[in-house]
């Protein structure tokens, strides 16, 4: 078997221009126009194109962009106060801090202080806890995209279905598994310690990869058919030794001979995440106004 490819950067093309329409309809409507803060700390390089992309992203779909950018020996305090100053600001909807956070901040004290309605990453532990609980509040971009592209190639219905969840991080592994336990699949988590990983994952229907090693999940690790999603962004030395390139936490080449379908890397989960955070910012500005989620 050959897998279908999931081409994540057309499904979040498709999802931006869902979200540009929903911004109009609430500009024209309720003359309000959604504002997403991006606060950057440090220089590291990645980071810095992440933001860039995601100021032009939020312009491009009718939002107001306001960037902060802080020097990496900024104090934590520093960081802390333009949170709070962001909290009370009326034209800021979505806030979101980018991680890492330089090595002498603590991102949970960050996170903690972002108001849990204009927490458009949906890491603050009330959105945590809705989440947990099934109550509607924001969700992780990664997983919200991970999910939508998974109900989109399993026809929406993914009832009773064994979902296999690789990685237990609280950005992307836990809200991942919660997502996927609200469609009422069979959900469970691996981790470091799991025993028997790759007889685990062969059960999966559903094989979420979201561990953070380079292609450790192999075509024999693969269920025939299954639904396989790599959240991975590992970049390693190309073979010849001339430069680097981008790899999942999937062996893309022999899970693709066993796979239904597939994300690849580049160009699968990666685009959903800002695409997912400006619907989190029309969703976190339509409930401040007391108005319904917009339907994306
Ligand atoms: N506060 C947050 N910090 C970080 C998050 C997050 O969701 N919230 N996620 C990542 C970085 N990230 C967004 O911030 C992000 C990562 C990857 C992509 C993406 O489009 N990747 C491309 C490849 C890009 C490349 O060439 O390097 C792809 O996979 O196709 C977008 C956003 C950590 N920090």
């Amino acid at each position: 078997m050959t897998a279908q490819v999931i081409d994540g950067k057309a499904f979040a093309a498709g999802l931006r221009t869902r979200v540009a329409a929903g911004v109009a309809r609430l500009k024209a409507e309720h003359g309000i126009t959604p504002g997403l803060a991006v606060v950057l700390v440090g220089e590291d390089p990645a980071s810095q194109v992440y933001v860039r992309n995601k100021g032009e992203q939020t312009r491009a779909a009718g939002m107001n962009s306001f960037e902060f950018k802080l020097p990496a020996d900024a104090s934590e305090q520093e960081l802390l106060e333009r949170v709070a100053a962001l909290n009370a600001d009326p034209a800021v909807n979505g806030i979101l801090v980018q991680l890492p956070l330089p090595r002498h901040m603590d991102a949970a004290k960050v996170i903690d202080l972002i108001d849990p309605a204009k927490d458009v990453d949906g890491f603050h532990v009330v959105n945590a806890g809705k989440l947990a609980v099934g109550a509607e509040g924001l969700v992780p971009c990664t997983p919200l995209g991970c999910l939508m592209l998974v109900k989109d190639r399993l026809g929406g219905n993914l009832a009773g279905l064994n979902a296999v969840v690789i990685g237990r991080s609280n950005i992307v592994g836990k809200p991942m598994a919660h997502l996927l336990l609200k469609e009422s699949c069979t959900v469970t988590i691996a981790h470091s310690k799991t025993r028997d990983l790759p007889a685990l994952a062969r059960s999966a229907d559903i094989l979420v990869a979201a561990v953070g090693i380079p292609q450790l999940v192999k075509g024999d690790w693969v269920k025939p058919g299954a639904t396989v999603i790599d959240v991975g962004i590992n970049r390693v030395p190309k073979l010849d030794g001339s430069g680097t390139r981008l790899v999942g936490d999937v062996d893309y080449a022999s899970a693709a001979e066993v796979a239904g379908h597939i994300t690849p890397v580049p160009g699968g989960v990666g685009p959903m995440t800002i695409a997912c955070l400006l619907a989190n910012c029309l969703t976190a500005a339509c409930a401040q106004a007391g108005l319904p989620k917009p339907a994306l």
